[in-house]
This record gives C-alpha cells, structure tokens and sequence, in this order.
C-alpha cells in the first residue's frame, strides 16, 4: 500500500518537475504568460531584474504551489462529477429539467459557456444541492486557535486544534428543511428565475484560507455537467440498484458506482 502511494507520489512530482521545465524553456524564449507557472516565473524574472533576493518566489515554491493546485483541484471536482452524475440517474425528472434549461438557453449545437449558467437557475441549484448533501469535503483542514476564543457557549482555549465540520452544517435541519432530502429547488426563488447560494452553504469553507480554486471549480462543474447533459442522456440498466455510500480519501466519493450509459441525444 505505502509503496504504491510513494510510486504515485513520485509519478505527480515529476509529472509536475517537467511542466516546470517545459515552461522555464518556453519562458526563455517567449514571454507569453498563459498559465500560473509562466505567471509565476515571469514574476521571478521581473524581481531577478530589481535585484530582489530570490526568498519567496522559489523555484521550490513553484513546484509544490503546483503540486498543491493538481492535487487540491483534480480529486475535489472530479468526485463532485461522480455524485452529480450518480443524482442525475436518480432523478431523470431533474436531468430533463437541466436540459430543458440546455435547450432554451444554448441549445444543443453550440458549445456552452461559462456565462449562460446566470440564465440557467436549476442546474446552478443543482451543482449547489450536490456540493450540500454529499460535502465532498466533509471536515475541513485544521485551524489552530491563535488566542483564547469563545464562539458561542464554547470556550476554546489558545493552540487548541479544531476541525471545522460541514458535513454537520450542510445536515442541521435548522438550516435546511428535511435536510436529507435532495432538493434543487431549495435554491430557486419564488418565481424560479434565479437560483441563491445561502450564506451556509460554504463547500469551499470560508475566511482568509479559503479554497483558492472555488472560481475555477464552478467553471468546471458547470461545464462539465452541461456538456454531459447536453449530449448524453445518462441512465443505467432497468433494475440496478443505485448506492450513496461514501468512502473517504482526499475527498468524500461514491463507494461504489454503477456502470452508467451515455446515451447520445438526438434530436
Ligand atoms: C468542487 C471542488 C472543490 C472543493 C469542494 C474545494 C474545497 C476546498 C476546501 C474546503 C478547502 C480548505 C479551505 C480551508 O482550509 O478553509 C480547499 C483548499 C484548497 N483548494 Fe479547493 N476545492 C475545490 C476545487 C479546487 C480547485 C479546482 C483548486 C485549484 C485548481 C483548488 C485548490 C485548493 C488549494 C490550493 C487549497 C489550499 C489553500 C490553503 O491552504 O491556503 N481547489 N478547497
């Protein structure tokens, strides 16, 4: 086991040693800056050229800065797709309405963009319903109290460790009714223009040390989740029983999926 974590662990690092390297040499000849690594190395270029000591921006610091970004970003949305898809099949009523927002607002030859989803209320409640009741992150990082603190009744002494738990928070029935309900329309306004993320909903935790890539992953989520409905219609074979069962590694994943069928949309 430990051996194969270490085998993967180098397979990422160098992975990431040569993306470091592509860019250093596209970087000496090109200044183009299209990513964070050339963002990152032209910044290292332009103190080099102000004299500034070489302390912060490392070559070091780059590659685990990047490592962080691959890891932080890959597993985070990817498990979110795989329970997005898993709710999907569950309530086909829910993928139609998704499409039929497809249909009105991009229709089904054109390419999605990121902008259209303000047209599209239920499938941005969708993606909020998922990120709820799964919390693919479900205990955040640690924090270490800096200074003796009281939040509510509790008094938490300085350096105490604590765990923020959003499993908890997306699951308090004072917060959400029938909370184990999955229910997109939760988010919809009256009239059902317009989908509100409430302020409890924080699947990308809150405060100074919040998840950096929350803008990214919605551009992921969105498209992703439109491009799959857009095309396929997801299902599985009559009679198999579906499983919400978690297990738990960098995120929190479906235990077990089914084979699903994409099948094309025609029109
Ligand atoms: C659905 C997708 C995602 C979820 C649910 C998610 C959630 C989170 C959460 C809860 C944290 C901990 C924040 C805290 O300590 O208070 C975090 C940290 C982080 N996330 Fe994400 N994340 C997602 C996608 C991404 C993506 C796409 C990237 C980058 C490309 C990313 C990069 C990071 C990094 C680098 C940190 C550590 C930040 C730090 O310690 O200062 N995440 N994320």
């Amino acid at each position: 086991m430990f051996t194969s974590y270490k085998k993967n662990l180098m397979i990422v690092e160098k992975f990431i040693q040569d993306e470091v390297d592509r860019h250093r040499e596209k970087h000496n000849n090109n200044h183009e800056v299209v990513d964070y690594i050339d963002g990152y190395l032209e910044e290292r270029k332009n103190r080099e050229k102000q004299n500034i000591p070489e302390d912060t921006f490392t070559l070091d610091t780059l590659k685990r800065n990047a490592g962080a970004f691959f890891g932080a970003g890959s597993e985070t949305v990817y498990s979110t797709m795989e329970w997005a898809i898993l709710y999907l099949v569950k309530y086909p009523e829910y993928q139609d309405k998704i499409r039929s927002e497809i249909a009105d607002v991009i229709g089904f030859e054109n390419r999605p963009d990121f902008a259209d989803r303000a047209r599209m209320p239920f499938t941005m409640a969708f993606i909020h319903e998922v990120q709820r009741i799964e919390s693919i992150i479900a205990n955040n990082l640690l924090r270490r109290a800096s200074e003796d603190t009281k939040i509510g009744n509790h008094f938490i002494p300085k350096d105490t460790l604590v765990m923020f738990n959003f499993w908890s928070v997306n699951h308090d029935p004072n917060l959400w009714p029938n909370p184990d309900k999955f229910d997109p329309t939760r988010y919809l306004t009256e009239d059902g223009s317009k989908a509100v993320k409430p302020p409890c909903l924080i699947p990308f935790s809150a405060g100074k040390r919040n998840c950096p890539g929350e803008g990214l992953a919605y551009v992921e989520l969105f498209l992703y989740l439109v491009c799959m409905v857009q095309r396929y219609r997801i299902k599985v074979e009559p009679g198999t029983e579906l499983s919400f069962e978690a297990v738990f590694g960098i995120s929190r994943r479906p235990a077990n999926l089914p084979l699903f069928i994409f099948e094309k949309v025609v029109h």
